[in-house]
């Protein structure tokens, strides 16, 4: 019997030494808001989840020779130098149900309007593996905003990048409103992803969604401004790896709107640089393109016939598109709508600057009707607009008759474009409203 014992205790003593059935357990050295130096963890993964006593739980952001740094995710009181951080043995991670379908949730399946954790979650990876290149098809099937300016001459593709890129108060959220409201019984699941945004702010989105009857296929998931950072960073990446799991799943189309990836940068840099990692750009740590494109290479047409179609967004300043986190984004995405604020004032809604906006794929998701029509009315409004430039203070009168009719024509165009929120037109109201410019072409 005592043998038999002493066998049980001399397993016990090699597993614990081992390490195999205990979880090590270090202390807090240093606390500097919501970033801890942790002491005594020498075995811990990266992206590992520890819990800090009852107060907190976070994830390791970085392994040092000496020590570890935490990022902390949720706190219920204050964390102090001496608590116990214990480590779990398991990777940090989201949590998701289906029934988030129609609410407002954040990354742990939490829903925000009753502060309720949904029953039946699953776990969600925050990294997850590329999706392999034979993987993915071409994209070839519109996905219509109900926006003439976007539908016809910038259009968007399902499995598209499309950066919606402009000052504050723009209209770049209402521009993803409009695209959601527009996908109403098209089988379509909806992720409007909110960074840093306030409850008011995400509430409207919410309300708004709401009365168009489009909340039935939405999922809000929001990150808002006084969650602890590390929540907001890691948002996006739940929002996508959900999206993923829909597309790979049920093959399903899938629309990701990401508002906003500025904010986004900021508080990745505001963490990099608290967390001790070398500034780079605009004090940017050196992974934040690495960061950005391995969110937004998630959209793809994948050949089982699902697909994920990203709306970045991001908020510039003074109408600069060459900041670092703009370029960044413009090179990764497949195309950009560039809004500007003097159209916005001059009642040019949606505010689109279609001398600045792009759309690498162009004619590919557009029928041959409207490619046709689409093609004329950009160069006829691409050429109004240069003219318009040149010829800012000339009268009319002056000009010669073809070019005073051109400038008509140009004109018309621009007014024809006018569109009032959430007052989408179908791709056969675009080309009748338009095709007479095509005949008099
Ligand atoms: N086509 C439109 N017709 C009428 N109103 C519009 C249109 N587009 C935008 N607006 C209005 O302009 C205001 C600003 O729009 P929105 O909030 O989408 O801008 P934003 O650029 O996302 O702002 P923020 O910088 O706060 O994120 C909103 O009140 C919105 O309803």
């Amino acid at each position: 019997m005592s043998k038999h014992i002493d066998e049980l205790i001399e397993t016990k003593v090699a597993a614990i030494k081992e390490k195999k059935n205990i979880f090590e357990v270090g202390r807090v050295s240093k606390v500097q808001n919501y970033i801890l130096e942790v002491d005594g963890l020498e075995n811990i993964g990266f992206f590992e989840k520890v819990t800090i006593e009852d107060k907190a739980e976070g994830y390791v952001s970085a392994i040092n020779q000496r020590n570890v740094v935490v990022a902390v995710t949720k706190k219920t009181s204050d964390i102090n130098i001496g608590d116990a951080v214990k480590a779990t043995g398991k990777e940090f991670r989201g949590l998701y149900s289906p029934y988030s379908i129609g609410h407002i949730v954040d990354m742990f399946a939490e829903d925000k309007l009753t502060s309720k954790r949904f029953d039946d979650t699953i776990e969600i990876p925050i990294s997850t593996k590329p999706i392999p290149i034979m993987d993915r098809g071409s994209v070839n099937r519109p996905l219509l905003t109900g926006i003439t300016g976007i539908d016809m001459i910038y259009p968007v593709g399902c499995g598209q990048r499309q950066l919606i890129i402009g000052d504050k108060k723009t209209g770049k959220t209402q521009i993803v409103l409009d695209t959601i409201v527009n996908q109403k019984d098209k089988d379509i699941l909806c992720i409007y992803i909110a960074i840093g945004k306030t409850k008011k702010e995400v509430k409207e989105v919410y309300a708004e969604l709401l009365r168009r009857g489009a909340m039935e296929y939405t999922i809000i998931l929001a990150a808002f401004n006084d969650e602890c950072p590390p929540v907001l960073t890691n948002t996006p990446a739940v929002g996508l790896a959900i999206a993923e799991h829909y597309m790979l799943q049920q093959n399903i189309d899938v629309l990701v709107a990401i508002d906003d990836l500025k904010r986004h940068a900021d508080v990745y840099r505001e963490i990099s640089l608290l967390t001790g990692k070398v500034p780079g750009r605009d004090a940017y740590p050196s992974d934040m393109f690495y960061t950005h494109a391995s969110l937004l290479e998630k959209g793809c047409q994948h050949k089982n016939g699902g697909s994920i179609t990203i709306l970045p967004i991001i908020e510039t300043k003074g109408g600069d598109i060459t900041d670092y986190i703009s370029s960044n984004v413009i090179s990764i995405t497949d195309g950009q709508i560039v809004l500007s604020t003097k159209n916005f004032e001059d009642g040019q809604k949606p505010a689109i600057d279609y001398g600045l906006s792009v759309s690498r794929l162009g004619g590919a998701v557009q029928t041959k009707e409207i490619k046709k029509i689409g093609a004329v009315v950009r160069r006829e409004l691409l050429s109004y607009l240069e003219t318009c430039d040149v010829y800012e203070l000339a009268n009319m009168d002056e000009m010669s008759p073809e070019l005073r009719n051109k400038m008509l024509i140009g004109k018309e165009i621009r007014n024809r474009l006018i569109q009032y929120k959430f007052s989408p037109w179908s791709i056969d109201k675009m080309s009748v409203m338009f095709n007479d410019l095509v005949e008099l072409d």
